[in-house]
């Protein structure tokens, strides 16, 4: 079995983010280490009921009460992925809470209900079994980065960042032989980035974020507040680290007395300057930085990190990569990785003591 998945295998990835505005479902081709191709896309929108529903579901765990969020992030997922063909969907689930060094990780989604419906196979509960082994879970896509540098045919070191609602950077070597390989990839969350800007938004407009930065750029950043924002212990702690949606409550109480300009574009400088810091943990400089995730749509945000930082900071898009949905073809790949028996995070990824892989499979 394992040999004939040696061949490349069209992988079905889907992923329903921290920001909570819905399912990215996207293809890819590979078998497991190398990208031979990328394939269709789709996303499917949750409501604004379906967000009250997940809104209200954050922070549970198994045992809680969650069946009205679990049928909508199981409808969602059908409807997502429904009119795609592929060998192997890769389920992220919509996580719900991230206590690596507490009570685990909870990514609400049940992969043998999504298996049957879809008549296909599942591979889910991707990041259980790196927390399990001391590892933090998360971020999970590096190894797909190292592969996108391969693909791309980079030669320098370069860094993904994700602006998703959190940050995740991951640095690359991409000279290294495969991602597991020591030195080859150092991973970690960055900080907030868009969840805290929306959740203002919606508590001050009634808005889902600030749409191309427009709030921000009638602002003003208050030094005062990034600089009690700058001294959270988070920024100083050596990676791999990861966040939890929430862990960053402090920055909204910050801003709360601003006006609603100045708070946004305090807070767009507080995601920024957490990616500044975060980048003195690389190595070596990046040779430039490759911005994928929601965020890379923020103007203001982008002028941020292009100031701050020392080589350019590009949209993926520069480099024929999907910004919209690296993170789904990330659990594609990861799919596979898992069918093949690879692993899927590693020591400068999560921080887990050696190469490990996870994730249940569940057959049709
Ligand atoms: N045009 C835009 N202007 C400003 N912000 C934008 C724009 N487009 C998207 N965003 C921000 O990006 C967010 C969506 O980003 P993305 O889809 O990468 O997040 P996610 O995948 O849910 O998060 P995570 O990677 O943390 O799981 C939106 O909620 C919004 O805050
Ligand atoms: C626990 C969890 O779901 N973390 C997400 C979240 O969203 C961004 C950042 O925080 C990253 O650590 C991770 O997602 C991406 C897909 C990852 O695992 O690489």
């Amino acid at each position: 079995m394992k040999g004939k998945l040696a061949e490349p295998i069209w992988a079905l990835g889907a992923m329903s983010g921290t920001s909570l505005d819905g399912v990215d479902a996207a293809l890819v081709r590979t078998d497991g280490v190398t990208i031979s191709e990328f394939g269709a896309s789709g996303y499917r929108a949750y409501s604004i009921d379906e967000q009250v529903v997940l809104r209200a579901a954050l922070g549970k765990w198994p045992g809680d009460d969650l069946d009205a969020a679990a049928d909508v992030v199981l409808r969602a997922h059908i409807a997502a992925l429904k009119g795609f063909d592929a060998d192997v969907v890769g389920f992220h689930g919509q996580t719900l809470a991230h206590e690596p060094r507490g009570r685990g990780t909870h990514q609400l989604g049940d992969g043998a209900a999504l298996a049957e419906a879809l008549a296909r196979t599942v591979v889910w509960d991707f990041r259980s079994n790196d927390v399990e082994l001391g590892g933090e879970g998360a971020p999970l896509a590096p190894f797909f980065h190292w592969a996108c540098a391969k693909w791309i045919g980079a030669e320098a070191p370069l860094a993904f960042l994700n602006l998703g609602g959190v940050g995740n950077l991951t640095w690359v070597d991409p000279l290294s032989r495969a991602p597991e390989e020591e030195g080859a990839l150092l991973a970690f969350d960055t900080g907030p980035a868009n969840a805290p800007i929306n959740d203002l938004l919606m508590e001050r407009r009634g808005l889902s974020f600030d749409q191309d930065g427009a709030l921000a750029s009638q602002g003003e950043v208050v030094d005062g507040a990034l600089e009690l924002f700058l001294e959270e212990g988070y920024f100083r702690k050596m990676p791999p680290k990861s966040l939890d949606r929430n862990d960053f409550s402090l920055m909204l109480d910050l801003v709360r007395e601003l006006g609603d300009a100045d708070a946004a574009a305090t807070m767009t400088a507080m995601a920024a300057a957490s990616v500044m810091q975060g980048m003195e943990h690389c190595p070596v400089p990046p040779e430039r930085v490759l911005v994928t995730g929601g965020g890379r749509r923020n103007p203001v945000m982008m002028a941020m990190l292009e100031s701050a930082l020392d080589c350019p900071v590009l949209p993926v898009e520069t480099v024929g990569l999907d910004g919209d949905m690296l993170e789904a073809q990330a659990f594609a790949y990861l799919a596979v990785r898992v069918l093949r028996g690879l692993p899927t995070s590693a020591p400068g990824t999560t921080g887990v003591r050696a190469p490990v892989g996870g994730g249940q499979i569940s057959r049709v």
